[in-house]
């Protein structure tokens, strides 16, 4: 009932959607699972020949057609052929942006590396000159016809960072954007406060001073507007130091902030120890791992999040995904969305992805997409999974011979309804 509290009172009576004849019902969970691990992940429970029952915005009950007694319903969905899945948890994005960076990607085309166009001036320096530009109204149009395209190819519920207004007005101006978008929009939306995305070129030379405007000036301003949910750094070499990074996360926490941390992707700078010490929620990219890093964590409830398509479109290392569910760990995949290194938001191309370049099973990829990106976002308790009392975001493919074909058919749209919150969009 987001975005529409008086509807609450106003509608008497439930509303049923019942699906029948799914050929075959997938991730279901019954025993409050919030994040599937190592071997676990190559098993997706279903039932074949399944009903599903959905009252007002959530999943009251499942299970085979032959126990499905007579049942009265509002709607009724013939799925004969096709696969019923939860929508797709997308725990990393940065879709607030202005503009894109097409010239940049020619540039690479050419030759320059990530690092040598952000010395230039490009990446995110780059986005940040544009969305500091760009009027608030003119932002949210621009997310707003993006955050429509992504829920339209599955995509559920969604993490957004700031990170591209670089002042403090600017990152205010991205979080209030994605706040009316998480106010306007049926799905849940999950802010994160990215001031230490890049350092602003006049603090090039006085980096702690940029510092001290996140710390000081920014996080009290984003927390008493109670305009995030969630803190990141770019723990990275050239742009934010773990001791810098560790300093953001112990200033985020005082405001009960919880971290969500870019690290691994370029270099290994013993971030992730850190990360784990903070408790961090997710440690997100990973291109570069070592065994001490996987080491660390272990024993952690810190969730380690892939981002394949940025490997894909900046032709970086893939995370070693096998490596991380072979220690017994979890993994979450997610789109990164962003102008620079994906400019794709669709969930369905990162689970190809997975299949194709990182060897994951179509099971590993579906759980890293839907049940474990639920908990990067801190929403497993109710999305992620087809589960008695969940928010009913539902996918129904097109008729298809089984869900090996989701990865395989990589560049097919095979979503023929995406259900949030109850509601055919
Ligand atoms: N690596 C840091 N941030 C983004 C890219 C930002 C950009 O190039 O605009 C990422 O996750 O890949
Ligand atoms: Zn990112």
């Amino acid at each position: 009932m987001k975005g529409c509290p008086r509807a609450a009172f106003l509608i008497t009576m439930i509303m049923k959607t019942l699906f029948t004849n799914i050929k075959e019902l997938i991730q279901i969970r019954e025993n409050g699972e919030e994040k599937i691990s190592g071997a676990d992940m190559k098993i997706l429970p279903s039932i074949k020949n399944a009903f599903l029952l959905v009252e007002d915005e959530v999943i009251v009950d499942y299970g085979a057609m032959a126990d499905l007694g007579i049942l009265e319903a509002d709607h009724v969905e013939d799925c004969t052929g096709k696969i019923v899945l939860p929508a797709w948890c997308d725990s990393h994005t940065h879709l607030v942006y202005a503009g894109n960076r097409e010239q940049e990607f020619v540039d690479r085309i050419n030759g320059l590396s990530y690092e040598e166009i952000a010395n230039r001036g490009g990446g995110i320096l780059n986005s940040a000159k544009k969305l500091q530009e760009t009027s608030e109204e003119d932002l949210y149009q621009q997310s707003k016809e993006r955050l429509e395209a992504v829920m339209q190819m599955g995509t559920g519920a969604i993490e957004i960072k700031s990170g591209y207004g670089l002042t403090t007005e600017a990152e205010l101006k991205m979080l209030r954007v994605i706040k009316r978008l998480n106010e306007e929009f049926p799905l849940p939306i999950k802010a994160t406060f990215l001031g230490a995305h890049a350092f602003p070129p006049e603090y090039k030379e006085d980096q702690e001073a940029y510092i001290d405007v996140i710390i000081n000036e920014m996080l009290p301003k984003v927390a008493s507007e109670g305009l995030a949910d969630f803190v990141d750094a770019f723990c990275e070499t050239g742009y934010f130091s773990v001791a810098q990074t560790e300093g953001i996360m112990e200033a985020a926490q005082k405001y009960g902030l919880p971290s969500k941390i870019h690290v691994n992707q370029f270099t290994v700078i013993d971030g992730i120890e850190a990360c784990v010490k903070h408790n961090a929620l997710s440690v997100d990219h990973l291109e570069v791992l070592e065994d001490k890093d996987i080491e660390v964590l272990k024993n952690s409830s810190t969730m380690p999040v892939a981002l394949p398509t940025c490997s894909y479109f900046i032709s970086i290392p893939y995370t070693p995904t096998r490596k991380l569910m072979d220690a017994g760990l979890p993994l979450a995949l997610a789109t990164d969305y962003n102008p620079g290194t994906t400019p794709s938001g669709n969930m369905n191309f990162v689970v190809a992805t997975a299949c194709i370049k990182m060897k994951m099973t179509p099971e590993e990829a579906i759980n890293a997409a839907t049940l474990n990106g639920a908990y990067a976002m801190d929403l497993a308790k109710d999305y992620g999974s087809i589960t008695k009392g969940k928010k009913a975001n539902i996918l129904v493919t097109k008729e298809i011979p089984s869900y090996y074909y989701l990865p395989y058919a990589f560049g097919d749209h095979l979503l023929e309804k995406v259900m949030i919150h109850g509601t055919f969009i």
